[in-house]
């Protein structure tokens, strides 16, 4: 069966398929000097002052609503979990072919899907393998590598308590109760999807994607990486390229906290770039409602005349099986709900 890693390592490749050539992949552009990427410090959101804890709410919100995104330092996810999970992870990849096979052709719901993006309507590939597994409410895990199921029930455990703590920050600086996200998205019994990309070493960088332009379904996407950097989100039009400091979180809005929020929030588009050095590692989770939760404009965000509600309701479920089908076309989703 075919997989990306699996290409690379048969030997040195020189070109690349021609279903991997795109036809145009954006140009990421210098992030100029006046525009820095908001950082957050958890702890002062967890054990600051009341001051800190005003002000950094206060940043969360400035972030969300300028950016989309934020780059979190001093969380509570240990580093040592962090590191295995990002090894548990390449162990993953590092199966045989025929280990990971039970997973590959899954649908949308099921537990655990390994395989390489594609765009079915395009007939073109990604540069990227990826394994997905459904953790929460119910948690599964891939039975090999044997240390899987209790390093990543740990990792994204950790993820869901930085993920609720950011949701009451940013209720509160929507002017809401801080357990408003919380607690009408039930997020006590959210959905919780584990998404582990893989971007082997590429040829020809220039002509090939590891995931084109997209937003993210959920309320909030928590990422992480190894050493080597891809990701670039939009900002103010123009693609700008992220560098984490190491062992810190990059939290991007999805669109589901775009409709909840009645647009105040936007999603951000983002993308995987590939290089030809070295291989890229990405972890990331994504936290939304209960499936069935139907999901639209939070009734104390919606008012008449200035703010007329922007989305019409839908279960998450349905969501994620239209935004399957519309195979990662920008915000192109969104676009389908919008009033
Ligand atoms: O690899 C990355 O940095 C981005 C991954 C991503 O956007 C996704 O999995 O939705
Ligand atoms: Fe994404």
């Amino acid at each position: 069966m075919f997989s990306v890693k699996g290409l690379v390592e048969k030997g040195s490749l020189t070109s690349i398929p021609s279903k991997f050539v795109m036809a145009s992949v954006p140009k990421q552009d210098i992030l100029s000097e006046v525009e820095v990427i908001p950082t957050i410090d958890f702890s002062q959101l967890t054990s600051g002052t009341p001051d800190q804890r005003s002000k950094v709410i206060h940043d969360i919100g400035s972030a969300c609503r300028e950016w989309g995104f934020f780059m979190v330092i001093n969380h509570s996810v240990p580093k040592k979990v962090m590191d295995d999970m990002l090894k548990a992870t390449e162990s993953f990849f590092d199966l045989a072919e025929d280990e990971k096979g039970e997973y590959r052709n899954k649908q949308l719901f099921d537990p655990i899907r390994y395989g390489t993006g594609f765009n079915v309507s395009m007939e073109k590939a990604f540069w990227r393998d990826y394994l997905k597994v459904h953790v929460h409410p119910h948690f599964n895990a891939p039975h090999k590598p044997h240390e899987f199921r209790e390093i990543s029930q740990e990792y994204c455990k950790r993820a869901r308590e930085v993920a609720s703590e950011l949701f009451r920050a940013i209720s509160i600086s929507l002017g809401l109760e801080g357990n408003y996200i919380n607690k009408a998205m039930e997020i006590g019994e959210g959905s919780q999807l584990l998404v582990v990309n893989l971007y082997p070493p590429c040829p020809k960088p220039e002509i090939a994607i590891g995931l084109p332009p997209h937003s993210d379904h959920g309320l909030l996407t928590l990422l992480i990486q190894n050493e080597v950097s891809g990701l670039q989100v939009v900002h103010k039009g123009k693609w700008v390229t992220i560098s984490p400091l190491p062992n810190s979180i990059l939290v991007n809005t999805g669109d589901h906290m775009e409709i909840l929020t009645n647009g105040r929030y936007k999603s951000v588009v983002h993308q995987a770039v590939v290089n030809n050095k070295a291989t890229r590692l990405s972890i990331g989770t994504a936290h939304g409602p209960t499936l069935d939760k139907t999901v639209r404009p939070a009734p104390e965000l919606v008012d008449g005349e200035s703010f007329p509600p922007a989305y019409r309701g839908i279960t998450y479920r349905e969501y994620m099986e239209v935004q399957q089908s519309n195979e990662l076309k920008g915000k192109s989703c969104l676009d389908r709900i919008r009033i």
